[in-house]
Parts: C-alpha cells; structure tokens; sequence
C-alpha cells in the first residue's frame, strides 16, 4: 500500500490565502483496477488561478493544478511504468489516474521537450506559454513598430509575452515589482524598458519610455497600474486583458463599475478578455504554440527562467510567495 499526501482547501480564503485554510491529509492509494495507473509527482505548478477560482468551488476541495511525475504502477499499456506523464492531479505526491479526460486537454505522456528542462511543460511549454502566446498574438494582435506595454512583465506569462512583442518587432516596456526584475528584463531578455511599478512615478516613467503612446496593453494585474496605462493608449489601441492579480484578493461582490470606461469610449480601444481554454475547443491549437515556443527557446530568441521552491510541505508557501511577487519567471515546486 503506497501511503500519499495531498493539501484540501478546508475554506475559503479571505484575502490572502492562509496556511490554516489547506490540511494535508495523508491517505493510502486505492487498489489499481485495469485502466488505471499511479503516478509519483516530480513537479507541482503554483499559479494564481488557485486564488482567482477559489471562490467558485464548494469547500472542501483537494487543490487542483498542473504537475508532472512519473508512472509507479500501471494497468494501463499506454502508460508504462516509468514513463513521464502531465496531468491536473494538483498538490498531492502520489495520485492514481482513473479517467484521462481533465479541465485543460487531458492526462498525456510528456511530449519529447529536445533537451530542454521538464519543469518548462508548467511554464513556457505549458499553460502559461500558450496564455501569452495566444493572448498576446490573436487579441492584440501586434505590428512591427508599435508600442506593446505588459504588467507583470516578470512572471510566467508575462516574460514571454515580453519576449514575442520583440520576436515581432515591437518596442516593448514591462512593468515588475523590483529592481532586480527590471534588470532582468532590461539586461537578459532584451526589453526596450522596464520599470519597478512600486517605486517609479508611473505616469511618467510610461511617458518617457513610450513618448507616442501604447498600441498595445497585455494586462496580468489590473488595478491602479492598469488605469494609468489606459490613459496613455492611443486610439483603437488593442488591450488583452489576461489577468487581474491586483485583484484576486478582493471580495468579489465588492467590484466597483470601472471608471476606465470613458477611456476605453473615447479612444475606441478594443478590450478583450480571455480565458486559454478557448485555444482547446473546437481545435486544439496547443501544439501551434508549443512548437514556435520551442524554436524560439532553442533559437535562445526567448529565455526562460523558473523559480523553484523545493519540497512537498513547501508548496503553500511557494504559492502564497508567488502571489505577493516572489518569483521571477515560473512558480513551480519540485517534490
Ligand atoms: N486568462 C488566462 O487564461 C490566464 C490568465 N493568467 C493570469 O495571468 C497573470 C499572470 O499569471 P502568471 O504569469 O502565472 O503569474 P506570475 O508568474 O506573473 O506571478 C504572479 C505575479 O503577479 C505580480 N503581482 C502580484 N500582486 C500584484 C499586484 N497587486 N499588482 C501588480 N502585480 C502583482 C507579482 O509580480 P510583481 O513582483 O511584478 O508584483 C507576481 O510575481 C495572472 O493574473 C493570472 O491570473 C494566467 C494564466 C492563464
Ligand atoms: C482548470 C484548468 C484551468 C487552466 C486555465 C487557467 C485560466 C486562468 C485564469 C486566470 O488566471
């Protein structure tokens, strides 16, 4: 009998998250029956779609999210013992496989990354480099010489949005939350400029650094940040409104209407909001993305960088530290 771990989220959270609202409970795996497999986890993502979607769901809950792992016993041929496989199994360290089908794709052997390291398939080989790839390319749908703005631009998604804007010719300018994103961004990944949100006067390092305006926004956080650029956007600008982290904690039933709409009128800007699922159905164009994503890392014309936190009875604090701008680059855990 293998004994596993796995964190439920007893209630939900108010504000930011809290240890007490997970427990980890320790369970003995289920008998395999033909069909099923087990799989050891090697790799947990954190991300802030645990906090965005929290609300929505009965409590309790075992916390759900992407991982990789291997397979420790199967009664399944087309998942031997030992090969790698990516499923939505969450935040436990052993799990059982029972049905393939799951939210975003389904359970699948780990394609062959060339070389390139596993933890990518949770970052630019995953859900997050197919959010920016397809949210930034087919909602803003960007040109060669215009000006791309993107919050968050240090994260997951962001960075390789970041990184496509100037694969297409773009002048790009990121937003982050320290100094040492802003080098980052500026002296490795090759952002025209990027400014520390939490310490700059924004409006007018914006207005330094983009003298012609936005073209386009590629938004992860929202908020005050979000409402200044707005104000800088020129007309019929293209806003692809990914994310609003700045807003995750907040009690939904408190939104405000958005004093943006009169910008968004009077300068005819096209927001759109979007979730990556979309990208799934009726066709799923995740191998599009992946396959340019993956000539571009190999080409070295985009640079990734994960931050790892290590160790299973680590991951609440590797999300709640990703959530208050910890990492730079991708979240994930190794276990
Ligand atoms: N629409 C979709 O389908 C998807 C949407 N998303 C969204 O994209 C965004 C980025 O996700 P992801 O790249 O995985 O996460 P990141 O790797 O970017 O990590 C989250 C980052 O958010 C920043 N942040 C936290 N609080 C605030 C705040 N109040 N104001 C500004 N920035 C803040 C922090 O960076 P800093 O130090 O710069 O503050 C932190 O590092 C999120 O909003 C997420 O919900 C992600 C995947 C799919
Ligand atoms: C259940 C799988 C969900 C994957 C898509 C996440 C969309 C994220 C939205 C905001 O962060």
């Amino acid at each position: 009998m293998v004994k596993a771990r796995k964190y439920v989220v007893k209630r939900h959270f108010q504000g930011v998250p809290k240890k007490d609202d997970f427990e980890i409970v320790e369970y003995e795996l289920p008998q395999l029956k033909n069909g099923h497999f087990s799989v050891k986890a090697e790799w947990i993502s954190v991300d802030p779609y645990f906090r965005a979607y929290n609300s929505n769901i009965p409590t309790p809950y075992d916390q759900f999210g992407f991982q990789i792992g291997t397979v420790t016993e199967s009664k399944n041929p087309h998942f031997p013992v030992g090969c790698r496989v990516f499923t939505h199994k969450g935040w436990c360290d052993y799990s059982v496989v029972t049905n393939l089908k799951e939210t975003y794709g389904n359970v699948h052997i780990l394609p062959d990354l060339q070389g390139l390291p596993f933890e990518l398939a949770l970052g630019a080989l995953g859900m997050p480099g197919v959010t920016a790839y397809f949210g930034f390319l087919e909602i803003c749908k960007p040109k060669a010489g215009e000006t791309v703005v993107v919050s968050g631009a240090a994260g997951a998604v962001g960075s390789i949005v970041g990184q496509i804007a100037k694969i297409k010719g773009c002048r790009v300018i990121g937003f982050a939350g320290s100094d040492d994103k802003v080098q980052w961004l500026e002296k490795e990944l090759g952002f025209d400029k990027a400014i520390n949100y939490k310490t700059a006067d924004v409006s007018k390092a914006l207005k330094d650094a983009a003298p012609k305006g936005v073209d386009c926004y590629f938004d992860n956080v929202g908020g005050e940040l979000t409402a200044t650029i707005y104000n800088q956007m020129n007309l019929y600008g293209r806003v692809s409104l990914c994310g609003c982290i700045s807003s995750y904690n907040e009690d939904p039933t408190t939104y405000k209407t958005s004093s943006l709409l009169p910008l968004i009128l009077f300068k005819q800007l096209q927001v759109e909001g979007f979730l990556v699922p979309r990208w799934l159905e009726p066709e799923d164009r995740r191998p599009e993305a992946i396959t340019a994503l993956t000539q571009w890392i190999k080409q070295g014309k985009i640079k990734t960088r994960s931050h790892v936190t290590e160790g299973f009875d680590k991951i609440y604090d590797a999300f709640v530290g990703m959530l208050a701008g910890e990492n730079t680059g991708k979240a994930v855990v190794k276990v």
